[in-house]
């Protein structure tokens, strides 16, 4: 595959015509009476119309056809897709995920979206507040379907096996140790090449934004021009076996057909004789102005029908086509994506363990100052430094809930158990922190510069809401490891009340 090209800067207003199609995007304004080659315009609303302009988002698309060319949505089976959070009883307690199975193709072929499966979250889809968050475990591409969500954005965490995504903008080459947003509405269809998993925040309601830097100042953390955006593509394919758009509202799945221009047949009233088919992709008013290629010029005494009851022998009347037919767009509303290792880490160069808020690549605002719906942290390749500190995580209790997962290598707080495609849960004032090993380890170290977490990639789904878990993930996922607990169980004291050791063994 060509290598594919991407514009850049998070949240940019930015502009993008396909280049089989130049000048496709209007000059000078959104709506022109008739667009560059007959296209479209459709705007996509990511905000509401009155936000403020630093909270405003809207993009402008160019297409074949606009996206309401579509047969009714009917309800569809969501697999192991919910936003019940209750399910199962409430569960205080630490867990831990072995490595989600992935299906095997051999044995049934599961795609990105029969492969969603939502293991926790909280809050209300209907009243856009709150959070989910899916694991995905597929092995075989999207086939003439697409998926959109109404209900909020997905950031898309892939952790086995790269996603080429197909969206209204433009394709994406997602890998693991990248991560791409694909916010509320737009369409996007995933291939995948081998067996593939990965995990995904979802966020009803808001949108992520880059941390404030504080005193940090204007540099460091993600910086805004490492957000890649698709640049415009399209395809005028039509699929005589049928496009179908897959839509999650109110956390069901729907299934619509997608059409085809209806064909415009021209007959003479009133005696319904047909002449002649008219242009494919026209909108009537154009239809008009072909008539006389007809040899109509009294356009009183025609009328323009599309009941395909009009059919000409040999025509079919509708067809189903590629909802990837923008030609040209332009907005700040738009999917991203984004290398965790252009991550730029601040850290404690003197002593002790600065919270991870240090690691926050995105944050989902809540309404409240510093409170987030949910914060994605990673925990990256980094140098360890702090003099007279135990470096690894502290021992803690959290108002917030802490999903974390890893995408590879080991993360630093365990030795063993919490592997690469597994997870873990620590809900809100639930005790965690350092296995046993890993603290009698750090407590004896000799300190000195070290790398931290060369190769690994572990990451946090950090919420303010208290988070349930799902039925698959604490039954029919198979993968919850019922001894994690016992990793914290070999810790013992090592009170000496005689002697104040102060400072260890530096
Ligand atoms: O629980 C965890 O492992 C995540 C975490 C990491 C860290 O460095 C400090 C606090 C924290 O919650
Ligand atoms: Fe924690």
């Amino acid at each position: 595959m060509a290598e594919l090209k991407y514009l850049s800067g998070f949240g940019n207003e930015c502009a993008s015509e396909d280049p089989r199609c130049p000048g496709s995007l209007p000059e000078g304004q959104n709506n022109p009476q008739v667009c560059p080659y007959n296209l479209y315009a459709e705007q996509l609303s990511g905000s509401a119309f009155t936000c403020p302009r630093s909270t405003n988002k809207r993009s402008w698309l160019y297409r074949i056809l606009p996206s309401v060319s579509h047969k009714p949505f009917e309800s569809v089976d969501k697999g192991h897709v919910t936003h019940n959070w209750d399910e199962v009883d409430p569960d205080p307690n630490q867990l831990r995920w072995k490595p989600f199975e992935i299906p095997k193709a051999s044995q049934k072929k599961v795609d990105f979206v029969s492969g969603l499966h939502t293991l926790c979250g909280a809050g209300d889809i209907k009243s856009n507040n709150g959070l989910a968050i899916h694991i995905f475990l597929c092995n075989t591409s999207m086939e003439n379907r697409c998926f959109y969500n109404s209900d909020g954005d997905f950031l898309i965490v892939p952790q086995k096996g790269s996603l080429l995504i197909y969206t209204e903008f433009g394709k994406m080459l997602v890998q693991p140790n990248e991560i791409c947003v694909i916010q509320r509405g737009m369409r996007f269809s995933i291939d995948v090449f081998e067996e593939t998993r990965g995990y995904i925040l979802e966020v009803y309601g808001v949108h992520f934004e880059l941390p404030d830097l504080g005193p940090i100042g204007a540099n460091g953390l993600a910086n805004p021009r490492d957000f890649l955006i698709p640049v415009a593509w399209y395809e005028d394919r039509q699929v005589p076996a049928g496009y179908t758009v897959i839509n999650k509202f109110q956390g069901k799945l729907f299934a619509a057909k997608q059409n085809r221009t209806k064909k415009y047949y021209v007959r003479i009233a009133p005696k319904s004789q047909v002449l002649g088919v008219g242009t494919l992709r026209g909108r009537l008013p154009s239809l008009r102005r072909l008539l006389p290629a007809f040899g109509l010029t009294n356009p009183g005494t025609v009328s323009i029908a599309s009941s395909s009851s009009l059919k000409l022998p040999g025509e079919t009347s509708q067809q189903d086509v590629s909802p990837f037919n923008v030609v040209a767009w332009h907005g700040n509303y738009t999917p991203y994506k984004y290398n965790l290792k252009n991550f730029m880490v601040i850290n404690s160069v003197a002593f002790d363990h600065a919270d991870p808020s240090i690691f926050t690549v995105l944050t989902a605002k809540s309404v409240r100052p510093g409170v987030a719906i949910a914060d994605f942290v990673i925990f990256p390749p980094r140098w360890g430094v702090a003099d007279k500190t135990f470096r690894p995580p502290y021992y803690h209790r959290n108002c917030m809930s802490e999903f974390m997962g890893l995408i590879r290598g080991h993360y630093e707080a365990k030795q063993g158990g919490f592997l690469p495609g597994g997870g873990s849960l620590h809900s809100a004032m639930t005790p965690h922190g350092p296995d046993a090993d890993c603290f009698e380890k750090a407590s004896k170290v000799k300190l000195a510069p070290e790398r931290i977490a060369d190769g690994t990639m572990a990451f946090m789904f950090e919420s303010s809401l208290s988070l349930a878990v799902t039925k698959w993930g604490l039954k029919a996922s198979g993968c919850l490891d019922e001894n994690y607990h016992k990793c914290w169980e070999p810790l013992k004291s090592h009170f000496t009340p005689n002697s104040r050791n102060p400072a260890g063994p530096n």
